[in-house]
C-alpha cells in the first residue's frame, strides 16, 4: 500500500464534503471508497462528529448473542491469543457481524472510542469504514485513514475480512487497527492483513468444524431416539456379522444386555441361517417366523433383514456394508388378524343377566374363575348362556388377549386339524404356498373357546391333548415346535363325564378340560329369571327398532312363565323379538307370542300330531338316512338332500346330529 497518497486522498475528502466535488473523479479514491462516501452523506452521517454510533435494544441484544453464540465462541479466544502475542500496543481488533453490529472489541481501548457488544458501526450510521466496506465487497480491505468517511479516523490503518460459514454465507467481519502514529507502521501494517485474513480462515474452519459435529451429533442424537421408539427389536451388524447397534427392545427379546452383544458375532446370541445368508448374498429377507428362547421362555416372532448398502450401488453383493435386523412380536401380526376376523369378545360379566339366588351364585363362582389362569368346562343346555359365560371369563382376565372360539360340530372332520394347529407351505393339496397358523396358535396370549367339545372327533383329541400339556404345537406338516400359552375354555350340552364312561371322550382330555367346573341351570329351573330375561329383551328389541318399549300382558306372562323353554334363553329372546315385530300396540298379548309356546306340544296334545310328521322331524330323518346311505360323506349326503355342504352343517347343528 502507498501511504504517500494518504493527503492526496484527505484533500479529495475535503473537497467533496465542502464543495461537493466527485470524488469518484479523485485518481487516489477507490471507486469502492468514493461510492461509499456519496452513500455516507445521503444517509446524513455527520463526519465531523466522533462518537455517533446506536446501541441494539437490550432484547435485540439477547437475539443477537444467541446467533452469534458459536461465532462468538470460536472467534474471541483466537482474538485474545493474537492481541498478546502482538508486542507493540496500540492495536485494536473488532468482531463484526455481517450487518456490522460489534460483537467483541479488544485492544488498545484508550485510544478507541468506548464500543461495546450490540454498538452498530454500520455504514448508514457512521459513515465509510473498512469493515463495512469488506462486507459488501465479500473480500478483505485494507484502509488507510481517510478512506474512512468521519475526520476523526483519518489517522488510522485499518485491516478488514469477511468471515463465512460452511455454506459460504456471510456471518461477520474481523477488522485489526491501529493508530498512523505509532512507530514501525510501515513494518507492522504490511502483516496485518495478512493475520487477520489467516486468522478468519482459522474461524472458518474451526466453525466448520463444529458446525460439523453438532450434525453428527444431532443425527446420531435422532438415529439412537429413533431406534428407541421403533417397535421391536433393532440390530445393526457389520459385514462380517458383529454386532454394531442393538436397541432395548432387541436385548428384551434375546435377553442380553448390550455389553454382551456389542463387538461379539452374532451366532453368539441368535444362530439363524437366513442371517448367515444375507451376509453372503445380501438379498433382503421379509416376515421371516422365528422363535427365540431368551433363556426364560420362547416366542416366536416376525424377523425382517434388510442389506446395508452405499446409495449409489446397483450391485450389493459387492459393496454390503452391513445388515438390519428387525424383530417384531408375532402377537402384534395375529392381533391384527384377530381383528379383522372378529375374534374378539364382546359380553362381560355385566351383561349376564338374572337374579335366581342359584344362577347368582354360579356368576361369583365364574367370576372366581377368571381370576385364575385355568382351564374351564362349561356345561348346561342349549341356549342357557355358555358362550356368554366364557366371554364374560375372558374380558374379565385378559381382555387384550384373542378370544377364538371354534364350534366343534360345525367344523368339516378333514380339516379339523389344520384348522386347528396350522400347516406348513405343501402339507397338502390346496394347502396355500407360505403354510398358515392355526387357531391355536391365533389364540395365543387370549383364550381358545372350544363349543361343543363333545363333538370333537376321536382322533384329533390326543393331539389336542397333547398341546394342553406340552404348551406348544407343530403345524400340520411341520418340523419345529411353536410356543403358546392360552386358556381353554370349553362348553358341552353332552354329559361329557357319561361320554368317558363310554369311551367316546377321552378321560386325560377331560381332566385337562375340566380344572373349573360350571353347570349353568336351564331357564325353567329358575322361573324369577324368565319374566325379568323377557323384558330385558324386549327393552333390547324395541331400542334396536327404535321403538317405545310394549308392555307384557298379565296373559303374555302367565304363557311364558309355565312354557318349559326347552330352546332356554335363546328361545326366550328369538321369542320376544318376535313379539315385539309382531305387536302393533303397545301391549305385547299372548297372542302375540310364537306358537309353539302358545301351544306347545305336550303329552297329552302329541296324540293329535303322532300321524303326522312334522317338517323339523321329517328333516331329520331325510339327513340321518343321506348320512347313513354315503358313509357318512358329507359331500355326497348334502348332494343328495339337494343342500349345500356348508347349510348341510348348520343343519347338522341344529339339531345336534352326529356324523
Ligand atoms: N343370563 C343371560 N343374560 C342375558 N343374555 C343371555 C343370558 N343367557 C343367555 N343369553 C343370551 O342368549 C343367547 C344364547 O346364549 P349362548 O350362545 O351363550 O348360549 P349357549 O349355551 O352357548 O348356546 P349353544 O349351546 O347353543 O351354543 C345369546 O344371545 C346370549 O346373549
Amino acid at each position: 500500500m502507498d501511504f504517500s497518497i494518504w493527503g492526496k486522498v484527505k484533500e479529495a475528502k475535503l473537497r467533496y464534503l465542502e464543495q461537493n466535488e466527485d470524488p469518484r473523479k479523485s485518481p487516489y479514491v477507490p471507486i469502492e471508497v468514493a461510492e461509499s462516501w456519496i452513500r455516507s452523506k445521503n444517509y446524513g452521517v455527520d463526519p465531523y462528529k466522533s462518537v455517533q454510533a446506536h446501541q441494539l435494544s437490550p432484547k435485540e441484544k439477547i437475539v443477537l448473542a444467541e446467533r452469534k453464540e458459536m461465532l462468538i465462541q470460536t472467534a474471541v479466544p483466537l482474538m485474545k491469543k493474537y492481541l498478546s502475542l502482538l508486542s507493540a500496543s496500540g492495536y485494536t481488533m473488532l468482531l463484526t457481524d455481517e450487518r456490522g453490529v460489534i460483537l467483541f472489541i479488544e485492544g488498545d481501548k484508550e485510544k478507541v472510542p468506548e464500543e461495546e457488544f450490540g454498538t452498530i458501526v454500520s455504514e448508514d450510521v457512521t459513515g465509510t469504514n473498512a469493515h463495512t466496506l469488506c462486507a459488501i465487497l465479500r473480500k478483505p480491505v485494507q484502509f488507510i485513514g481517510p478512506y474512512n468517511y468521519c475526520i476523526h479516523l483519518d489517522e488510522n490503518i485499518v485491516s478488514s475480512t469477511p468471515i463465512f460459514d460452511q455454506y459460504g454465507d456471510l456471518i461477520g467481519t474481523l477488522t485489526i487497527y491501529q493508530l498512523f502514529a505509532e512507530k514501525d507502521i510501515y513494518n507492522m501494517q504490511a502483516h496485518s492483513l495478512g493475520w487477520i485474513t489467516s486468522m478468519a480462515y482459522a474461524i472458518e474452519n474451526q466453525l466448520k468444524l463444529k458446525q460439523a459435529n453438532e450434525e453428527l451429533s444431532l443425527s446420531n442424537g435422532t438415529l439412537e431416539a429413533t431406534l428407541a421408539v421403533v417397535e421391536g427389536g433393532l440390530i445393526t451388524l457389520d459385514k462380517r456379522g458383529m454386532t454394531a447397534h442393538i436397541n432395548n427392545e432387541g436385548c428384551r427379546i434375546l435377553g442380553i444386555t448390550q455389553e454382551e452383544t456389542l463387538g461379539e458375532h452374532f451366532t453368539k446370541y441368535l444362530q439363524n441361517d437366513k442371517i448367515t445368508g444375507i451376509l453372503k448374498d445380501g438379498k433382503a429377507v421379509s416376515n421371516h417366523e422365528i422363535i427365540i428362547d431368551n433363556g426364560e421362555t420362547e416366542k416366536q416372532y416376525v424377523m425382517s433383514i434388510y442389506p446395508i448398502v452405499p446409495q449409489d450401488t446397483c450391485n450389493i453383493n459387492d459393496k454390503l456394508n452391513g445388515i438390519v435386523i428387525h424383530l417384531s412380536r408375532i402377537e402384534n401380526i395375529k392381533k391384527l388378524v384377530n381383528d379383522w376376523r372378529g375374534a374378539s369378545a364382546t359380553y362381560s360379566f355385566e351383561d349376564i343377566q338374572g337374579k335366581d339366588p342359584l344362577f347368582l351364585k354360579i356368576v361369583g363362582i365364574a367370576r372366581q374363575y377368571s381370576k385364575l389362569y385355568a382351564n374351564v368346562l362349561i356345561h348346561g343346555e342349549s341356549g342357557t348362556g355358555k358362550e356368554l359365560f366364557a366371554q364374560a371369563i375372558h374380558n374379565a382376565s385378559c381382555p387384550e388377549g384373542p378370544f377364538i372360539s371354534i364350534n366343534c360340530s360345525a367344523m368339516p372332520r378333514n380339516l379339523i386339524e389344520s384348522e386347528l394347529f396350522g400347516y406348513e407351505g405343501g402339507a397338502f393339496t390346496g394347502a396355500e404356498r407360505k403354510g398358515r397358523p392355526g387357531l391355536i396358535e391365533l389364540a395365543n396370549e387370549g383364550t381358545l373357546f372350544l363349543d361343543e367339545i363333545g363333538d370333537m372327533p376321536l382322533e384329533i383329541q390326543p393331539v389336542l391333548l397333547r398341546v394342553l400339556e406340552e404348551k406348544k404345537v407343530m403345524r400340520v406338516g411341520g418340523k419345529k415346535y411353536i410356543p403358546v400359552s392360552f386358556r381353554v375354555i370349553s362348553a358341552s350340552n353332552k354329559n361329557l363325564n357319561i361320554m368317558v364312561q363310554e369311551k367316546t371322550f377321552r378321560e386325560d382330555l377331560y381332566y385337562r378340560l375340566a380344572v373349573f367346573k360350571l353347570q349353568i341351570p336351564p331357564l325353567r329351573k329358575r322361573p324369577d329369571d324368565i319374566i325379568s330375561l323377557a323384558q330385558f329383551f324386549i327393552k333390547g328389541t324395541s331400542q334396536k327398532v327404535g321403538r317405545k318399549m310394549p308392555v307384557l300382558s298379565k296373559a303374555a306372562q302367565k304363557v311364558i312363565k309355565e312354557y318349559a323353554w326347552p330352546g332356554n334363553v335363546r328361545q326366550l329372546e328369538n321369542s320376544m323379538v318376535y313379539a315385539v315385530s309382531l305387536t302393533q300396540g303397545d301391549v305385547i298379548g299372548a297372542e302375540d307370542l310364537p306358537d309353539d309356546i302358545t301351544n306347545p306340544i305336550t303329552p297329552e296334545n302329541s296324540r293329535l300330531f303322532s300321524s303326522v310328521m312334522s317338517l323339523r322331524e321329517m328333516e331329520i330323518t331325510a339327513i340321518k338316512n343321506a348320512l347313513e346311505q354315503t358313509n357318512q360323506n358329507i359331500a355326497n349326503a348334502a348332494n343328495i338332500l339337494g343342500l349345500g355342504k356348508s347349510t348341510l352343517y348348520k343343519k347338522l347343528k341344529e339339531y345336534h346330529l352326529e356324523y
